[in-house]
């Protein structure tokens, strides 16, 4: 249920890291609220320099500036959900689970850890920490494969519904994203994430698959979308099908992008609606391309 007053946009709440190149982290969160019509509030715990090759570096604020940060936006909005990214330190993950079971909010946890170019956005102790503190409090747990196994400490060549189930077994809902195709993959491009629900067999959730490299923010769309979506009111189930979609079709955006030398970010501009049929009164003298770029190429958007 959408806890926002009537006439007002729901709101959620991102407690992530910031990403220079405007791909992950806060850039993608922020925007992916957007675009699902939700009004989003932040809270930075780290500052990455970072762009499509890799991390340089990564700067983690002092707790009692995350805290600051957290009690302006719990003292003065009312936020419908919540998720967490990159959260720094030990004592942040051990903050925003008090904040979560106070405002008793629904919570997404995007466990970050590694990043895809191999740097490290989350040490031993955070793993531990979320494993002991936050995931007991969330709704649900986004890690990807690679995730997962370090906060299971499972063996690397376990099969994907076996880890979301184990993960699962800490105390709540998992999505396991990333991982192995299965053979229906295999034979029709698409991909499979894994909902696994505490005491439950895990469900294979496929969705539209992307041939693309240019996903830099592709984990941090997808949990994003998953909390807007729970902020609108979507029961579970509902919202990761949705995250899943919303997702695919902004790497599909932005596949022919050439942004950066690396991996590029999936699109996170706002997707262009249908051109309307031109009114009668426009002015002859109105440039074709005032509508920007894109107007001639909508790309059927999400909305
Ligand atoms: N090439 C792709 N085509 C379609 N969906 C994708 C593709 N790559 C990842 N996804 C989806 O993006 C979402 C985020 O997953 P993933 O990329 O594994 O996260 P992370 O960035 O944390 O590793 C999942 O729903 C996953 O299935
Ligand atoms: C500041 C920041 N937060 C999160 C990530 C990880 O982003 P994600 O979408 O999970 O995956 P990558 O595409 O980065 O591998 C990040 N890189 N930076």
């Amino acid at each position: 249920m959408s806890r926002s007053p009537a006439g007002s946009p729901p709101v959620a709440l991102s407690v992530a890291g910031t990403d220079s190149g405007g791909a992950a982290g806060l850039a993608a969160d922020l925007t992916t609220f957007a675009a699902l019509g939700v009004h989003g509030a932040c809270t930075v715990t780290a500052v990455t320099a970072q762009d499509t090759t890799g991390v340089a570096s990564v700067h983690a604020l002092p707790p009692r500036e995350v805290a600051a940060q957290l009690d302006a936006v719990v003292g003065d909005l009312l936020v419908a959900a919540a998720k967490t990214g990159v959260l720094g330190s030990p004592a942040v993950v051990r903050l925003v689970a008090a904040v979560a079971v106070e405002q008793r909010l629904p919570l997404v946890v995007d466990p970050v850890l590694v990043a895809t170019s191999g740097a490290v956005l989350g040490d031993a102790d955070v793993a531990a920490a979320l494993v002991e503190h936050l995931l007991p409090v969330a709704t649900v747990v986004t890690p990807n494969r690679s995730e997962a196994l370090a906060l299971t400490g499972l063996a690397a060549d376990t099969p994907d519904p076996a880890l979301a189930a184990a993960l699962a077994d800490l105390g709540c809902a998992v999505v396991l994203t990333g991982g192995e195709p299965t053979a229906a993959d295999r034979r029709h491009g698409t991909r499979t994430d894994w909902l696994a629900l505490p005491g439950s067999p895990p469900l294979p959730l496929t969705h539209a698959g992307v041939p693309t490299v240019h996903d830099h923010g592709s984990g941090c769309t997808h949990s994003a979308a998953l909390t807007a979506h729970l902020a609108r009111g979507a029961d579970l189930a509902t919202a990761v099908r949705a995250a899943a979609a919303f997702t695919a079709e902004r790497m599909r955006a932005g596949a022919g992008w050439r942004l950066g030398r690396g991996r590029g970010p999936v699109a996170h501009t706002v997707p262009e609606p249908a051109p309307a049929s031109t009114p009668a009164s426009t002015p002859a003298s109105t440039p074709a391309t005032a509508r920007g770029p894109r107007a001639a190429t909508p790309t059927g958007g999400d909305r």
